[in-house]
């Protein structure tokens, strides 16, 4: 099984007591995004079929007790696998792809080869990127509808989401970050985005939602604006995206 981290200092003890010649993997997850359940399941199965290959750490990207290990170790999307030795950096796997995984396990190892159940070593449909599964596109018309379907599921992943430059733990723009204080002001949880990773989502998402600028919230799959308008909401109305509680319809356009 892998260890479950609970803030920052942990992962550093575990790194100081662990043998110079010994892998360590940390798995960066976000409780909301569907492609990270699944690479926790294969994680654990990694964990469970090979205990003494590596010391195996799990880690909730989006838990404000880790965001300085975020930060460190420059987590834009999750799932992300990190492989350290001697505390020095060797490889990462970025998205759900578990026969990467499995075989970046075996060559930092030395264990040899892996015996995991089949089906966990099933390479999923869709490329990941930013913790979401994506469609891969053919070409022409079949690529246009593609970005949609991804755009339409990208924006109902999570009940509040936020599309955003940069990571809560580490925003890239001031309008993103005032829009992260607000949301952890008020408590609010919310899977995010980091658009600067996906130049496809940047540009698509605009048209797809007519709104030209980031950040970006939704709720439950509905654009609801940008910095302006979220302030704006919170102003005028306490109970604004207050769990249980439905926010105002979304504005019509942006101005
Ligand atoms: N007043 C806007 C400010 C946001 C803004 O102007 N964002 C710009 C600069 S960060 C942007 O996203 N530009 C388009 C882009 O960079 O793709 C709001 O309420 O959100």
């Amino acid at each position: 099984m892998s260890i479950q981290i609970r803030n920052e200092g942990e992962i550093s003890a575990i790194l100081g007591k662990t043998p110079a010649d010994k892998l360590v993997i940390l798995n960066f997850y976000a409780a909301w995004a569907e492609p990270c359940t699944q690479m926790n399941q294969v994680f654990e199965a990694i964990a469970t079929a090979s205990p003494n290959a590596a010391t195996y750490l799990s880690i909730d990207a989006e838990d404000e007790a880790n965001a300085s290990a975020t930060e460190e170790y420059d987590v834009s999307a999750v799932p992300y696998f990190l492989f350290l030795k001697n505390n020095t950096f060797l490889q990462k796997v970025s998205g759900a792809d578990p026969a990467l995984l499995k075989s970046a396990v075996e060559k930092h190892s030395g264990f040899g080869t892996l015996n995991l159940p089949a089906k966990q070593t099933t390479v999923s449909s869709g490329s990941a990127s930013n913790g979401i599964t994506t469609a891969d596109g053919a070409g022409g018309e079949d690529l246009v509808e593609d970005i949609n379907v991804r755009l339409g599921k990208l924006v109902s992943a999570a009940p509040v989401m936020l599309f955003m430059k940069g990571t809560p733990a580490q925003p890239q723009c001031g309008f993103s970050r005032q829009l992260v204080a607000l949301l952890r002001e008020r408590e609010v949880r919310y899977g995010f985005f980091n658009i600067l990773a996906d130049d496809e989502v940047r540009q698509g998402l605009k048209i797809f939602s007519d709104w030209p600028t980031y950040p970006q919230l939704y709720y439950q799959g509905v654009l609801i604006g940008g910095l302006d308008i979220v302030k704006e909401e919170f102003e005028n109305d306490p109970d604004f995206l207050r769990p249980g509680i439905a926010p105002p319809p979304p504005p019509p356009t942006a101005d």
